[in-house]
């Protein structure tokens, strides 16, 4: 295969739930080989329905999806034994121990890992004669990660890896993360954790409502993101005592009390318009806090952007619906 080819190719992707609900509505994206692509999205954004179209566990209701140049739907038997999933719930017997687990799921997987290897990545080596149902909710999730390993995947699919896992799980984690990438395993993850896609990801894209609603590297979606100033008005000074905002680079303020909160996509150049007529001006700017864009800035954009269009469009919705009533009501009287 040629290394430039996508591993996975996802176009216009559709799923629709029983009762006709929408929840993945013509997504499209690319992940190369070797790359690790992380899905961002709030609660119910449909990070896990689209995840699992990709993974061939569901039908789309429209578009295509290939894995390594196969339908992993229809063409199970091709993509399966070439991927390893962690899905969100493991689901395996609790009675059984974490070495018996290895070993049932090693006897499905063809050319696995030996049992000791697959534990020692995930650090559960001194857990192995304990019961699944006696492990820590973290450790149930590395033993899932195990598993998903234990087939030395080309393509590997992480669904919120290290949720319930402590800070320093979480870095062990992304560190064996990171290996995997570094040997050119493709990844997918989705997460909740913003720092961790910042950290991990080559690309991202944040899911909202069933479609993609920013997509990149983490940099570019940081960078179309507005800078933060915010400090304390001097007592005495009002925000007509400020040079002109726009003559700063600065395109946007709101006041609360004495805070005054600025938005910039020219920092430098703001910040230190500002710090200078401070300085001339012989005044301290208290609770200066000065902040470049960030993901989790787009993130929070992107869910109050769309709720509030969701608010518009429902509102548009009752108007209209009372309009029409209006209207018929006025058909009925004539
Ligand atoms: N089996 C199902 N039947 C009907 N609706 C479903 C089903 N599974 C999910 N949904 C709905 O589809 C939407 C997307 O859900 P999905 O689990 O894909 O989101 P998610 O982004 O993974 O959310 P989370 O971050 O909470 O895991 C939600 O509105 C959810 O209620």
């Amino acid at each position: 295969m040629n290394t430039n080819e996508p591993v996975i190719e996802v176009t216009d992707l559709r799923r629709v739930y029983g009762g006709g609900f929408e929840a993945v509505r013509g997504v499209s994206f690319e992940v190369a080989r070797g790359e690790l692509f992380a899905l961002l999205g709030t609660n119910g954004a449909g990070k896990t329905s689209t995840v699992e179209l990709i993974e061939g566990l569901a039908r789309p209701a429209g578009g295509q999806v290939r894995v390594l140049g196969h339908d992993p739907y229809t063409e199970r038997a091709a993509v399966r034994p070439r991927i390893g999933l962690m899905l969100q719930e493991g689901g395996f017997p609790s009675e059984l121990t974490v070495s018996e687990t290895v070993r049932m799921w090693a006897g499905c997987t063809s050319g696995a890992r030996p049992e000791s290897e697959a534990l020692s990545l995930v650090g559960l080596t001194r857990r192995a004669g304990v019961r699944v149902k006696q492990l820590s909710g973290g450790e149930k999730r590395r033993l899932d990660l195990a598993l998903a390993l234990l087939g030395r995947p080309e393509v590997l699919f992480l669904d919120e890896p290290t949720t319930g896992l402590d800070a320093e799980g979480r870095q062990e984690t992304w560190e064996l993360v990171r290996e995997l990438r570094a040997q050119g395993t493709t990844v997918l993850l989705t997460t909740h954790y913003l720092e961790e896609a910042e950290g991990l990801a080559d690309r991202l894209a944040i899911l909202h409502a069933g479609r993609i609603a920013v997509s990149g590297t983490p940099a570019e979606v940081t960078a179309s993101q507005p800078s933060r100033i915010s400090f304390e008005l001097p007592t005495g000074y009002f925000p007509g005592d400020l040079p002109p905002l726009d003559s700063l680079g600065i395109t946007g303020h709101e006041i609360s009390g004495r805070v005054l909160r600025l938005r910039t996509n020219e920092l430098q150049r703001a910040a230190t318009g500002l710090l200078t007529w401070a300085e001339r001006a012989g005044v301290e700017l208290r609770g200066l806090d000065i902040r470049s864009g960030s993901l989790e800035e787009a993130f929070l954009r992107i869910a109050r952007h769309v709720s509030e269009q969701d608010a518009q469009a429902e509102q548009a919705g009752q108007a209209g619906q009372a309009e029409q009533s209006q209207h018929s009501e006025k058909e009925h009287v004539a």
